[in-house]
C-alpha cells in the first residue's frame, strides 16, 4: 500500500516553470484537457495516442512518477502530452499558470485519494476555493468530470461542485463522448483495478454555464 503524500506539505508551495504552450505541443491550438493525480500517466499516454487532435496534460503530485513520465514523453517524440509536478490546487492557483485555462475543454478527477480521516478532508484535492478558481477561470461549455469508487467522497465532490452555481450536472446517459477528451472511454490504472474487482464506480460529468 503506497503511503500517501500530504498535499499541504510545504515542499509544494515551490512551483515548477510552467512552459508556454507552444513549447509544450506541437499544435498548441488543439483542445486541451486537463488530468488532475494522473499517477505515472499510463491513461493519459493512451488517450494521447489515439486522439493526436487533443493536448493533454496531466498533474501529479509524485515527482518520481512525473519525472519518468517526462522522460517516456521525450523518448517516444509524443506532442501532445505534457506533465507537471506538484499539488494541483498550488499549480492551477499560480498567476503563471493562468494562461492553460485558455484552452482547456475538460479536467477530470480520476479516482482521487479519499483521504478517509475527518481532519484530512482538507487534503482531498476537490476544495470550494479550487472550485472557486475553476470557476473563475474556464470557459463556459467546460467540463469537470469526477469519478471515485468511495462513496463519501463521490458525495464530498459532488457537494462541492454542486454548491458552486457556475456548474450543472450533466446525465452521462446524454452526453456525447465521441466528441470528448475520451472518445473510446479508455480507463484509467484504478478503474481497471475496480472493474475486476467489482466494486462500484461513482461518476459524474459537470459544465461550466
Ligand atoms: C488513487 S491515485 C489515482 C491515479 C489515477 N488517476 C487513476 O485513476 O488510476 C490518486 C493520485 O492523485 C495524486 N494526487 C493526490 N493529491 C494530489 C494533488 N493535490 N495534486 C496532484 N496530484 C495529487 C496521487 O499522488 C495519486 O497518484
Amino acid at each position: 500500500m503506497r503511503q500517501h503524500v500530504n498535499p499541504l506539505s510545504r515542499n509544494f508551495n515551490e512551483i515548477e516553470r510552467i512552459p508556454a504552450l507552444i513549447e509544450m505541443f506541437g499544435d498548441s491550438k488543439s483542445n486541451l484537457h486537463l488530468d488532475i493525480g494522473c499517477a505515472a500517466g499510463e491513461f493519459l499516454f493512451d488517450l494521447a495516442l489515439i486522439n493526436t487532435n487533443w493536448n493533454y496534460i496531466g498533474i501529479e503530485i509524485r515527482e518520481r512518477l512525473v519525472k519518468t513520465a517526462k522522460l517516456k514523453v521525450r523518448e517516444r517524440d509524443i506532442k501532445n502530452l505534457y506533465f507537471i509536478f506538484g499539488n494541483a490546487n498550488n499549480i492551477l492557483h499560480d498567476v503563471q499558470s493562468k494562461f492553460i485555462f485558455k484552452n482547456v475543454k475538460s479536467i477530470s478527477f480520476n479516482f482521487p485519494d479519499p483521504w478517509f480521516k475527518k481532519r484530512h478532508y482538507k487534503r482531498r484535492v476537490i476544495q470550494p476555493e479550487f472550485l472557486n478558481l475553476l470557476s473563475n477561470s474556464l470557459q463556459k461549455g467546460s467540463l469537470i468530470f469526477i469519478k471515485t469508487d468511495v462513496k463519501d467522497l463521490f458525495d464530498y465532490m459532488d457537494c462541492i461542485i454542486s454548491n458552486n452555481f457556475n456548474f450543472k450536472k450533466i446525465d452521462k446517459n446524454d452526453f456525447n463522448f465521441s466528441e470528448s477528451f475520451n472518445p473510446s472511454q479508455v480507463k484509467t490504472n484504478r478503474e481497471k483495478y475496480v472493474i475486476v474487482n467489482q466494486l462500484d464506480i461513482f461518476e459524474r460529468i459537470y459544465i461550466k454555464i
